[in-house]
């Protein structure tokens, strides 16, 4: 794709070339189903509307209840990743400065919340369609935003032509009215798609570690999670800052509850089952944080290390990978402590979270409660978000609470 990074006053993404036109392509938003289903040429979308029950018995038969949600997904955040590689590119290569200018990430973020959630609107045909997404089209409403619209636009269009899978071309009342899907509330009933469209926004424009994070509520559970990472390696992090060693890069982690955890290539190797590391002393341990400081207390994430009595200088990397190279073993413990009064989204866990759980780890609140999705967009816990093997847990939670206790002490004594 031919996209790069302008280097006009507003530096958002240009078009580079015309849209091509060599086939007929049905614009977006979709006329009624119908006549819709006569243009599609996605053999997914085909197999999976076409019969109900068709899906229900390929799910049986594989053994997983949402294999189609499943398959649906992986589609859904590759093609999104792959818009992502695209706009990262461009901004690498581009000589703009990325933290001067935060409009390529804005293009992104938008483009990959419309591919996703019309991705998953085509190919997962059961029951209402309802995301709960970081973005809304608010800001692309207001006047002014007409070239930022029009390159999303733009950008979208070509990441759909190149993929190939879909035979569709969005307008831009389509683009706004897309983004605007993802504004479900979320909560205890029903079936709701969770979706973060580039989580560590501030490592993408590093051209570091970021992920596309989609997971599946049912019933106030999350029961699928995908996660898209183009930078890691794929096999393991063998250099503790979380550089390859040569490996190939492009990670797709996914996981469906009792199902188990696997990662793949996101250029389609086969998937591979994932487990948590089975260190169980953690003087052998090593732990993942944020990479920024204003994510998670460094302060205090030291403190619980040194308790336990870990060695290795932490890992940090950006975004829901640490969940992904926690579950295949790369580490061994995750810890996360925003700062006073900072409210976690469910998209910035969701994901991660199952795709840690299935791998036989475990996920709770500093005070060693499961997270609970079901309360709407936020989550509502105690202080921090923890993550590690069986093994290791009860004397993380100690540790942990250890340390909470020594700095609440210490601040009230300021
Ligand atoms: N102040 C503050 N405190 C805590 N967390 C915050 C804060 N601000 C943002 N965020 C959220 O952190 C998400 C990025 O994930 P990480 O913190 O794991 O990665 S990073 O190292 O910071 O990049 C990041 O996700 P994205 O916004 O999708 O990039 C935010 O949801
Ligand atoms: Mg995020």
């Amino acid at each position: 794709m031919a996209a790069r990074v302008g280097l006009l006053p507003h530096a958002i993404l240009v078009s580079s070339r015309a849209l091509p036109t060599p086939r007929a392509r049905v614009p977006y938003p979709l006329p009624p189903v119908p006549s819709y289903l006569r243009h599609a040429s996605s053999s997914a979308s085909r197999s999976c509307r076409a019969s109900p029950r068709f899906v229900a018995v390929r799910a049986m038969a594989s053994g997983n209840p949402y294999a189609a949600e499943l398959a649906a997904a992986k589609k859904a955040v590759t093609l999104a990743a792959k818009l992502c590689q695209t706009v990262q590119q461009d901004i690498m290569h581009s000589g703009v400065q990325a933290k001067a200018d935060k409009s390529p990430v804005t293009v992104a973020d938008y483009g990959s919340q419309i591919l996703v959630g019309f991705s998953l609107k085509m190919d997962v045909s059961s029951g209402p369609f309802s995301l709960v997404a970081e973005e809304d089209s608010d800001e692309l409403r207001k006047d002014g935003a007409e070239e930022i619209l029009e390159d999303i636009t733009d950008l979208v269009n070509e990441t759909i032509f190149d993929d190939g899978s879909y035979n569709i071309s969005f307008t831009k009342e389509g683009i706004l009215s897309a983004i605007d899907d993802g504004k479900s509330e979320g909560g205890p009933s029903g079936r709701h798609w969770v979706l973060d469209p580039i989580d560590g926004t501030k490592g993408f424009l590093r051209g570091d570690q970021y992920a596309i994070a989609l997971a599946l509520l049912d019933e106030g559970k999350v029961v699928l999670g995908v996660l898209a990472c183009p930078n890691l390696p794929l096999s393991s992090i063998n250099n503790i800052n979380g550089n390859s060693s040569g490996d190939k890069v492009g990670a797709l982690f996914s996981a469906t509850i009792g199902c188990g955890a696997q990662v793949e290539s996101l250029d389609g190797s086969p998937p591979q089952k994932i487990s948590v590391c089975s260190i169980d002393n953690p003087v052998n341990a090593s732990f993942f944080e944020s990479y920024e400081s204003a994510h998670s207390m460094h302060d205090l994430t030291g403190s619980i290390a040194e308790k336990l009595g870990v060695q290795a200088p932490p890992v940090r990397i950006d975004s829901q990978a640490k969940y992904g190279a926690l579950a295949r073993g790369d580490g061994a413990i995750y810890l996360r402590f925003p700062h006073k009064g900072y409210r976690e989204k469910i998209w910035d866990h969701a994901a991660g979270s199952i795709v840690v759980t299935e791998a036989g780890g475990i996920v709770t609140d500093a005070a060693g409660n499961d997270l609970d999705f079901s309360k709407g967009r936020f989550l509502d816990l105690d202080t921090g978000i923890i993550a590690t093997n069986k093994e290791l847990m009860p004397s993380l939670l100690k540790a942990v609470q250890e340390a909470i206790k020594e700095t609440n002490q210490a601040a009230s004594l300021l």
